[in-house]
């Protein structure tokens, strides 16, 4: 993914300036950090970079397709091909039950049904859920439904996975196991993309950045 000088303006009043030239490269198999203080950008920056939110300039191209010059079908098609989100509300439905929740991305991306039943419950292991896989998605805690917005994510392989604070609801055991399967994205080529707080993520990260008042830096 190659950001180049992305801005984004609001014409509120008065004027915001919520991104300011941000140039940011994430590679496939690469982890990367931001942080950043409230109101800094950080959900702003990620909506654009997940094809939900369009800048106001600069450039934006994710695995050699460029995005800014596309259509919103071809948008839509790239946000569906090649991107996993782990978002903060997680956007579990929550009148199915887990194991849907999951198998309707399955299903999204063509993936046989027979093939679907092991998929599910390997995913679900591994995030510790496999006890409510039938359980409807809104009975389900926060860090529970996080958790799912997880496993939903990396049951297929993405191009590039965003993630929004994505240890927020979870104790240490449950964060220590979503970084390792962000590790193991990772390994298969996946380039992580992990927006926090969380500082202890950041030193996780193969690089991090520092955003504020709209402007990236490096950080290590
Ligand atoms: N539609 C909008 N119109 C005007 N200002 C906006 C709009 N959306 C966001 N902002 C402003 O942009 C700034 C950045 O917001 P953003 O949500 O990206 O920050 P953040 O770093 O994710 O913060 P937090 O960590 O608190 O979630 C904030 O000052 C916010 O008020």
């Amino acid at each position: 993914m190659k950001a180049r000088s992305l801005t984004k303006a609001y014409d509120s009043e008065p004027p915001v300036e919520v991104l300011r030239g941000v140039n940011l490269d994430v590679e496939r198999g690469e982890r990367v950090a931001i942080v950043g203080p409230s109101g800094a950008g950080k959900s702003t920056l990620l909506n654009i970079l997940g094809l939900l939110d369009e800048p106001s300039g600069g450039s934006l191209e994710i695995l050699g397709s460029a995005t800014h010059t596309a259509s919103p079908a071809r948008r839509d098609k790239l946000r569906s091909e090649l991107l996993g989100f782990v978002f903060q509300d997680a956007h579990v439905l929550g009148h199915r039950t887990v194991a849907e929740n999951i198998e309707l991305k399955l299903a999204i991306r063509g993936v046989p049904r027979r093939q679907r039943f092991g998929l599910i419950a390997a995913i679900l292991a591994r995030v510790g859920l496999n006890h409510r896989s039938r359980s409807l998605g809104r009975l389900l805690s926060g860090g529970e439904k996080q958790r799912l917005a997880i496993a939903r994510a990396l049951v297929t392989t993405p191009g590039v996975l965003l993630a929004d604070e994505p240890t927020g609801n979870l104790d240490d055991s449950n964060a220590g196991t979503v970084l390792e399967l962000f590790d193991e994205a990772a390994k298969r080529g996946v380039a992580v993309l992990v927006i926090t707080h969380d500082s202890r993520i950041a030193d996780w990260a193969d690089s991090s950045y520092l955003l504020i008042d709209g402007v990236l830096s490096t950080r290590k």
